[in-house]
């Protein structure tokens, strides 16, 4: 081992991609969950990562921010492989299940993850304007000094949310943001995700199984079982399935899918 500190990212240019895989496996338990991927995420752009429930969207994500096991192939995240320990501070990830503390009040929970992520005195006025800004950008403002056991489960989505914004990250992976939202709500987050990828150049991944999100997005990642069906934007996807909407497409890929699998399963 030696101390020297770690080089600058390697090659990493604007041209660069968030996330780039190649030949990406995963398994969970005994089963094979992700086989073979090859897809990029763009920088600073919204990517949509769409597929019905247990596809391996969740696992997919796991794997970019460095939480799961059993990932083999190149999976290289803003210039560094997956899991890096300086990419902890660049990425912000948003489970599925809110992490926020009951006990707390939206700010003081903001203020908690705040302190551990610019510590000190010093940097006490910064804290309190980034905590303020964060609860802004997820509309909480009015809920500030509200308990978060007492908030409804798209509020307490919300609050984790801020806090994956505390530090300003380059990379935001953001398990199902919108599930339980009303529609007004679900308007309001989407516009922030643009807001984010244009004006500080973030860029977002973002999982939904709801298809009409999918054409909010700049790019998407349709999966299915496991494997990638298209990787693309929403408007090339229409055009090359000879269809309306991204849902029409995502359900023509998987009938070719299904024909491809049974011609296959007939030949052998
Ligand atoms: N802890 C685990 N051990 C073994 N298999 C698991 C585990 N967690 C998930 N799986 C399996 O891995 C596959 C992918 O799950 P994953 O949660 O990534 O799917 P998903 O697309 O995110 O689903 P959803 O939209 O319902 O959240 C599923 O078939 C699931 O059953």
């Amino acid at each position: 081992m030696n101390n020297l500190p770690d080089p600058p990212s390697p090659s990493l240019t604007p041209t660069t991609p968030a996330v780039h895989a190649e030949g990406l496996t995963v398994a969970r338990g005994p089963r094979t969950v992700l086989r073979h991927l090859g897809f990029t995420v763009p920088r600073g752009r919204i990517t949509g990562l769409l597929g019905p429930s247990g596809c391996g969207k969740s696992t997919l994500m796991r794997s970019i921010v460095g939480t799961q096991a059993k990932v083999t192939g190149t999976l290289n995240v803003l210039g560094r492989p997956a899991g890096h320990p300086t990419l902890r501070s660049r990425i912000g990830y948003v489970t599925q299940a809110p992490s926020v503390y009951d006990d707390l009040t939206v700010r003081q929970n903001l203020d908690y993850f705040a302190a551990i992520l610019d510590p000190g005195r010093a940097a006490a006025e910064r804290r309190h304007h980034h905590v303020t800004q964060a609860i802004a950008d997820v509309d909480l403002t009015s809920h500030a000094d509200t308990l978060a056991g007492n908030l409804s489960g798209g509020q307490r989505g919300r609050v984790s949310l801020a806090v994956a914004l505390l530090g300003t990250p380059e990379l935001l992976v953001l398990d199902e943001p919108t599930v339980g939202l009303d529609p007004v709500l679900r308007r309001d987050l989407w516009q922030l995700f643009h807001d984010l990828a244009a004006t500080r150049g973030a860029t977002l991944l973002v999982s939904s199984h709801v298809m009409d999100e999918a054409e909010r997005c700049h790019r998407l990642l349709l999966m299915r079982e496991g494997e990638i069906l298209a990787d693309d934007t929403p408007e090339a996807l229409r055009t090359r399935t000879g269809t309306d909407t991204v849902e029409a497409a995502f359900l023509r890929l998987v009938d070719e899918a299904a024909d491809a699998d049974r011609t296959k399963e007939s030949t052998r």
